[in-house]
């Protein structure tokens, strides 16, 4: 079958279970094929082809509404509902996303990349449905790491109080990016190893199928058959919380998801399908993988496995340069303990993790958790570093400034991949936490430009008494010879290219401090580079004197322009009764808004030249 040519999944209900089976094998090839040039998440949706297969045979979308928990997984649902062709702009600028997009297709009738939000949004689904007296299905796919959220928990509480119809498709491959962690993983265990309900279905329909008068008896045996099931079917966590469960089932099986989809769509109120699938089933390399290499990756070969992408000789990724110099710090100083949200191999802590292991904690999807954890670990005598992407820290807010800010604590929080990520979109460019975090009461907030200033910001963080954030991006960075970490004084800016003569003046921070300096140098401009490597406290004494010199001032920030680094400037010199001719180039809505992107490749210094163009037109 040529897959480019699907329009819509209908065509799925002609197709007997082999012809099904050999399209999962099809659409297997075609991931495999296309994501080794894309890159993308390979593992999660070489987990699923099975399973979105049965989901699209017995469901009608868009009119029963099929959606996916994080969405990284919905690569096969994509396929099959007529976006296969685009494949190779997968999480390109101007491609499609790898998660779902309303904006793509009437199929994707909710947007994810942040975990665990399905439940909830499938009970919102569900209310209206009942409330405008409609008749369709909800079907929220939810894979195991996601059901540990708090979110998801809540979520539940809810839908068995409210039992509204729904189906919630339990994927079950007992892995979050890399192990799934977390008490209710012994009881998924449990459920996964228990007896299959179907199985003892299918025995009973089996036995009473021999007659009409087994036949009656099976149908009319509903209640007969919930009595066995609640005492012979371990219901687990959905038990508890008012939940049908039906399950575990093989998600590999064509033939019995559609049996079991097909019964709990009759089902009445909300009903878990327990699922159990095989992440990176299919592909030998990804089938190994327990650490969750394989579960977003980059162009890879793949006869070797082997990633295309090497990391140049002295780079090393931002979050291996900080996790390592953690790591070295602990060595002397047995107070420091490492906390993430189930992102070890992203943040690049690996190595802490197996060199202090009771030390370390992976709390799971649970940045709230974590964030408080990280609080009360501070309140006696720990120092806690917890490393969180800035886009995923968007959720704990209240526990940083109400737990952690508030009380004044020492935690240390690496804010990884800040700033524009690329390839994952909008929902994890991490533009927003500077806005969002420089309000907070006690709260140091930083951005090294290098490794050397950014070893030396973590060693005067665990030096200080106070809660200290330090923001990097997505990428490598030069590592080599570094110079010793030194204490940097809190609040203090750095000023390179200087002179008397300057005619202008940029102010940035991060790595594009030296981009814009190497660019100044080469091309010999009378312009002084500013490193604004705190955003809170800001250097006032610094603004002071450019302010006092009258040139003018370029503020060159790469995350949201609504409160951020120039924003923080603007209102001191109000506060103070000054003037700058400052102009400000940042990110807007429509950045963030423009989906899937490599938009503003760091390394394509797209944005350097507008900000050359300006500094032309000043001098
Ligand atoms: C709030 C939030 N935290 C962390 C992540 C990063 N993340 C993406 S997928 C994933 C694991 C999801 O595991 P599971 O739900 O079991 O799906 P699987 O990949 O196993 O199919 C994590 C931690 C995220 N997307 N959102
Ligand atoms: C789906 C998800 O949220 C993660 O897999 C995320 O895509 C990881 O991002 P990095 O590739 O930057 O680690
Ligand atoms: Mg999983």
């Amino acid at each position: 079958m040529d897959l480019t040519k699907i329009q819509n999944p209908e065509f799925l209900k002609d197709m007997s279970v082999s012809e099904l089976n050999e399209l999962a094998a099809q659409i297997r090839t075609f991931l495999i094929e296309n994501i080794s040039k894309t890159g993308g998440h390979l593992a999660s949706n070489l987990g699923v082809v099975e399973l979105t297969i049965a989901l699209h045979y017995v469901f009608h979308s868009p009119a029963d509404k099929i959606f996916f928990d994080v969405g990284h997984q919905c690569y096969t649902h994509k396929i099959l509902t007529g976006r296969a062709a685009e494949f190779p702009t997968l999480r390109q600028y101007g491609g499609i996303s790898g998660f779902e997009k309303r904006r793509e297709s009437e199929h994707d009738v909710w947007e994810a990349g942040h975990s665990s939000t399905s439940l909830s949004a499938a009970l919102g689904m569900a209310v209206a449905r009942d409330l405008h007296h409609d008749h369709y299905s909800i079907v929220p796919v939810i894979g195991d790491g996601a059901l540990g959220s708090g979110l998801a928990m809540e979520a539940l509480n809810e839908i068995g109080s409210e039992h509204r119809d729904m189906v919630i498709v339990f994927n079950d491959n007992n892995m979050s990016i890399s192990r799934n962690v977390g008490a209710m993983t012994r009881g998924f265990a449990r459920l996964r190893a228990g007896r299959s309900y179907n199985e003892f279905k299918n025995n009973m329909k089996v036995g009473l199928n021999q007659s009409e008068f087994g036949k009656v008896m099976y149908h009319g045996m509903k209640n007969f058959k919930d009595s066995v099931k609640n005492s012979l079917v371990d219901q687990g966590i959905f038990g508890e919380f008012n939940l049908e469960y039906m399950g575990p089932v093989d998600g590999h099986n064509i033939r019995d998801l559609i049996r079991v989809l097909t019964v709990a769509r009759e089902h009445g109120g909300p009903v878990v399908v327990h699922v159990i699938t095989q992440k990176g089933r299919g592909y030998a390399p990804c089938e190994k993988d327990r650490k969750g290499v394989w579960h977003g990756v980059g162009p890879f070969d793949i006869n070797t496995g082997k990633q295309l992408h090497e990391t140049p000789a002295g780079f090393k990724s931002w979050s291996a340069l900080i996790a390592d110099t953690v790591t070295e710090l602990a060595d002397k100083d047995d107070s420091i303990v490492a906390l993430t949200p189930a992102m070890i191999n992203g943040s690049a802590l690996n190595e802490f993790f197996a060199k202090y292991p009771e030390r370390s904690f992976d709390c799971g999807i649970a940045e709230e958790h974590t964030a408080t954890f990280a609080a009360g670990l501070a309140t006696s005598g720990m120092h806690p570093f917890m490393a969180v992407y800035s886009s995923f820290l968007q959720r704990a807010y209240d526990e940083i400034n109400h737990d952690i800010c508030r009380q004044d604590l020492p935690v240390v929080i690496g804010i990884d991949r800040a700033g524009l990520v690329g390839e994952d979109g909008e929902t994890h460019h991490g533009v927003f936490d500077i806005g969002f975090l420089k309000p907070i009461p006690n709260l140091i907030l930083a951005q090294p430009k290098d490794a050397a200033e950014a070893r030396s910001l973590l060693k005067t963080a665990f030096a200080s008494s106070h809660p200290f954030a330090i923001r990097y991006p997505r990428g490598e960075i030069s590592c080599r010879q570094l110079p010793p970490a030194e204490l940097i004084r809190v609040g203090s800016w750095s000023v390179f290219h200087d002179a008397p003569e300057n005619k202008a003046a940029v102010f940035a921070y991060g790595p594009d401090v030296d981009r814009i300096l190497s660019k100044i140098q080469v091309n010999d401009l009378p312009v002084t580079v500013v490193n604004c490597r705190f955003f809170k406290p800001i250097d006032t004494a610094c603004i002071d004197q450019f302010a006092k010199r009258g040139i003018p001032v370029i503020v060159f920030e790469t995350d949201m322009k609504e409160s951020g680094l120039a924003a923080s400037i603007l209102e001191y010199l109000c506060d103070s009764h000054q003037t700058m001719n400052l102009t400000r180039m940042g990110i807007g809505d429509e950045y963030v808004q423009q989906g899937a992107v490599n938009l503003l490749r760091r390394d394509e210094g797209i944005d350097l030249n507008s900000l050359y163009e300006k500094l032309m037109e000043l001098l």
